[in-house]
């Protein structure tokens, strides 16, 4: 038996623990210091056991997952290392950043234990044991930053293991992961706070701010909603990468500032063609760290009840929908409704079962 040890059930931990739970030669044990939590974990059925017990959690664990605020790793990894360990245990975590923890597990970790981080490329502005999911991994990339000193035989353990998550697993040195990621994931939460609360600022003053935005606004701002603390915790410890890019960032303002104070059209179209040009080049249909959904388009006519007609065949399906828009509905014009799924397979069990009453576009 293959015993997995999570600390802090959460989105992460818990859809991890989802991953293994009742799968044969598995068992899965999770940890939090508070009884409450325990006592939800196990009502949930995530994990096969809980306890607020450290060295109870640990015991006999070949594989211990740490999925608590990027903040608190180090301090986990120290008192892991005061337990009696079993022999050849991989620890590994599943930090937003990666340096820090990875060198500083390098000196603690010792005596036939190994460290080994570990940062799942997916996820989402939700929280909390209720927002994990068997399915969040699936076709994302698993980061692994192993440290230089770390034998490869062990990676290569703890990659069959995560090969279960359904991931694409990919060994990237710790430091370069944190510059590119402070990029494409830390900066754009930045950005997306940033963006929303001076919409907020406006709307203090004439509420229709609030009122019109929806749509675009809407979209690019989704991870503004996530979890404070989680945050504070990456941007606090990615700092000196993130002060470059803010750097960075201001030079792009500064250059638009620029072109529309000039009225330089040609300019500006040159700017959105050259980021259009790479956006298109980015990967489709990959989950990456700004969540791509699996979108289907429905054709609907104007009538009432039609969204509760189609909820309901998904619901009796068990089909989890994560967004519904209607995208345009005007009485001269048939509706068009963009429903979106975590995964692949969803959508196309909701394409499959749509298309007979409605016309279903991919
Ligand atoms: N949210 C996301 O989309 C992703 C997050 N991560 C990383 O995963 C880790 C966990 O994040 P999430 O699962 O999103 O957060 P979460 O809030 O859903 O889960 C965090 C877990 O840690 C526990 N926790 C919080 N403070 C604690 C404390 N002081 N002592 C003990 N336990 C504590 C919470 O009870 C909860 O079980 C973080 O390190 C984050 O950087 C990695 C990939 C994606
Ligand atoms: O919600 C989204 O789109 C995300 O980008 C989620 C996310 C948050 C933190 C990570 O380290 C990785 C992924």
């Amino acid at each position: 038996m293959t015993k997995i040890a999570i600390f802090g059930v959460g989105l992460i931990g818990g859809s991890l623990a989802l991953c293994y739970k009742g799968k044969p030669g598995f068992t899965v044990v999770g940890h939090s210091p508070n009884p409450k939590s325990v006592e939800k974990l196990l009502k949930r059925n995530v994990v096969d056991a809980a306890t607020t017990n450290m060295a109870e959690a640990v015991d006999g664990a070949d594989y211990i997952f740490l999925c608590v605020p990027v903040g608190m790793l180090e301090e986990y990894v120290q008192q892991l290392m005061n337990l009696p360990l079993k022999k050849g245990c991989i620890i590994t975590d599943v930090g937003s950043t990666k340096a820090t923890i990875t060198e500083s597990a390098e000196t603690i970790v010792k005596d036939g234990v190994f460290f080994i981080g570990g940062h799942p490329m997916a996820g989402s502005e939700r929280h909390g044991v209720e927002a994990a999911s068997s399915h969040l991994f699936e076709n994302a990339f698993y980061v692994l930053t192993p440290a230089e000193g770390t034998p490869q035989a062990e990676v290569d353990r703890l990659t069959e293991l995560l090969k279960t998550t359904k991931a694409q697993i990919v060994q990237v040195g710790a430091r370069e992961h944190d510059d590119i990621v402070g990029a494409i994931s830390h900066l754009p939460h930045i950005i997306a706070v940033a963006l929303v609360n001076q919409v907020r600022g406006y709307n203090e003053t004439n509420p229709l701010y609030q009122n019109l935005a929806a749509g675009g606004f809407r979209d690019i701002t989704r991870i503004a909603s996530s979890e404070p603390m989680i945050w504070r915790d990456i941007l606090v410890n990615n700092r000196q990468v993130l002060l470059k890019l803010l750097v960075d960032w201001n030079l792009e303002i500064s250059r638009f500032i620029e072109l529309i104070e000039n009225s330089d059209g040609e300019g500006i179209v040159e700017q959105f063609r050259i980021a259009g040009e790479f956006r298109s080049q980015l990967p489709e249909r990959r989950k990456g760290m700004i969540t791509s959904l699996f979108d289907i388009y429905v054709d609907i006519p104007d009538h009432p009840g039609i969204i509760g007609q189609i909820t309901t065949l998904l619901g009796n399906a068990r089909i989890n929908l994560s967004n519904i828009q209607i995208i345009e509905s005007r009485e001269d014009v048939p509706g068009i409704l963009r429903l979106s799924f975590r995964n692949q397979e969803d959508a196309d069990r909701a394409s499959e079962l749509l298309s007979g009453p409605y016309a279903v576009h991919v």
